[in-house]
């Protein structure tokens, strides 16, 4: 394979974030001390005829390598040729992880005894756990020298009190099963919190806040104290509010319902919950929020009614995250919708003014495209815009753990 770059200067240590998807691998080569990524890259639909690798060095030269059939195995390989220039910097490698169940409660050096455990959490999130053991088992193949360390999405909600996380179904199902809220984007939630304190001038471990992580997948999240206290998802990234393809909430009879009164096989009903419905199956449209924006101000009726039930329940969500905190030091939008769609945070936030939290209009419409900022009029609960950057978040974990060890 042909490098289309000069090979960097060698002379800081990075760490390279891994987040591996069931058909797709993203990368990031981070430096240790400066969170812009030096490479960044994706590779899309693995084990298909199309699969395709794209990375790019310093945000603007990029590049393409067809990869047909390729497995994951075959994509780190490419991964590996591709940071080639960079070996000597990598000093760790860190991944992400969605289910680490109870037993992570932080990041942690990836060995035997950490492998069960992520195995066990598979049958918790069987869209996402699988797809990471695949990833970090072809990493470590890929670079059996370095420490592998997993951040799971699960970790930051492990401060979840009992009345938040426990389901009001029989006790054994929880002793014995497992069967509780976890909650997911946790990586993210902690970013943010930390960063909208530190724009505040708040010190985190002593300020409250509210987070609406607006990707595909949408969680919100009550910080308290540097603590995630409550938060939207539960067992399974299926919990909560309306996201790109996924319902959210739905009445939990609908299982036996569409059994019944359908024929669905449980498949066919996951499938639908979790792949067919949120703002695809409402609109019938798309599950991007900029088509459904576009196609609503053409008269789109799908989109409009997608948009409205996505806002109204994400405000909902937030309004119910309120509860779980004493004080309020702000609300924060971030993920692709949340840092780009001024319409969207306009008319979740047309649901909540008795919370206080008012936009300043002007600051709202021109905090998008990767902007961080405070959006609210000066007399209102701050409301703040900050970007997410989940791989930062995992070098700056890989690397605690790196420490404690050493
Ligand atoms: N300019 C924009 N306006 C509205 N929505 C946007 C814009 N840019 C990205 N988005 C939306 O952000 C969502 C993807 O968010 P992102 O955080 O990138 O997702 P992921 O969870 O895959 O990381 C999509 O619905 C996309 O349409
Ligand atoms: C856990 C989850 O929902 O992740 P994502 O948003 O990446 O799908
Ligand atoms: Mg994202």
């Amino acid at each position: 394979m042909t490098i289309p770059f000069s090979a960097a200067e060698a002379q800081t240590s990075a760490v390279l974030v891994i987040n591996a998807g069931s058909s797709s691998i993203k990368f990031a080569l981070i430096s240790c001390d400066s969170p812009q990524p030096i490479v960044r890259g994706e590779i899309e639909r693995l084990g298909s005829a199309e699969a395709t690798l794209n990375w790019r060095i310093a945000e603007d030269k990029q590049a393409e390598q067809i990869l047909a059939q390729a497995s994951h195995e075959q994509g780190f390989a490419a991964i590996v040729a591709c940071l080639a220039p960079y070996q000597s910097m990598l000093k760790a490698i860190g991944h992400r992880v969605v289910h680490g169940g109870e037993d992570l409660q932080n990041a942690a050096l990836i060995d035997a005894e950490c492998l069960g455990i992520l195995e066990a959490n598979s049958a918790l999130a069987p869209l996402h756990n699988p797809a990471n053991i695949a990833g970090i088992a072809a990493a470590m193949a890929a670079w059996p020298t370095l420490p592998h360390v997993a951040v799971c999405d699960t970790a930051f909600h492990q401060t979840l009190p009992e009345m938040a996380y426990r389901y009001a179904i029989p006790d054994a199902l929880y002793r014995d099963h497992g069967v509780r809220r976890y909650g997911f984007h946790g990586t993210s939630h902690r970013y943010v919190s930390e960063r909208a304190a530190e724009a505040a001038g708040l010190s985190y471990q002593n300020s409250s806040w509210l987070v609406a992580h607006l990707g595909n997948g949408v969680s919100t999240c009550a910080v308290h104290n540097g603590e995630s206290v409550d938060t939207s998802m539960g067992l399974t990234p299926l919990e909560g509010t309306v996201m790109g393809t996924r319902s959210g909430d739905v009445d939990p009879n609908l299982h036996g319902h569409l059994q019944r009164s359908l024929g669905w096989s449980l498949e066919r009903i996951d499938t639908m919950l979790n792949r067919e419905s949120g703002l695809l199956g409402l609109s019938g449209l798309s599950n991007d929020m900029r088509t459904l924006l576009e196609a609503r101000a053409n008269g789109h009726d799908g989109a409009r009614l997608a948009i409205a039930v996505f806002c109204y329940r994400l405000a909902k969500s937030l309004a119910a995250m309120r509860c779980a905190l004493p004080a309020l030091d702000g609300l924060i939008f971030t993920g692709g919708i949340g840092e780009h769609a001024p319409d969207i945070r306009r008319e979740t936030m047309a649901h909540l003014s008795w919370l206080g939290a008012t936009l300043d209009d002007e600051l709202n419409q021109q905090t998008v495209g990767g902007k961080s900022g405070r959006i609210s009029s000066s007399t209102s609960t701050a409301i703040w815009v900050i970007p997410t950057n989940e791989e930062r978040q995992i070098v700056l974990e890989t690397l605690a753990v790196l420490a404690a060890i050493h």
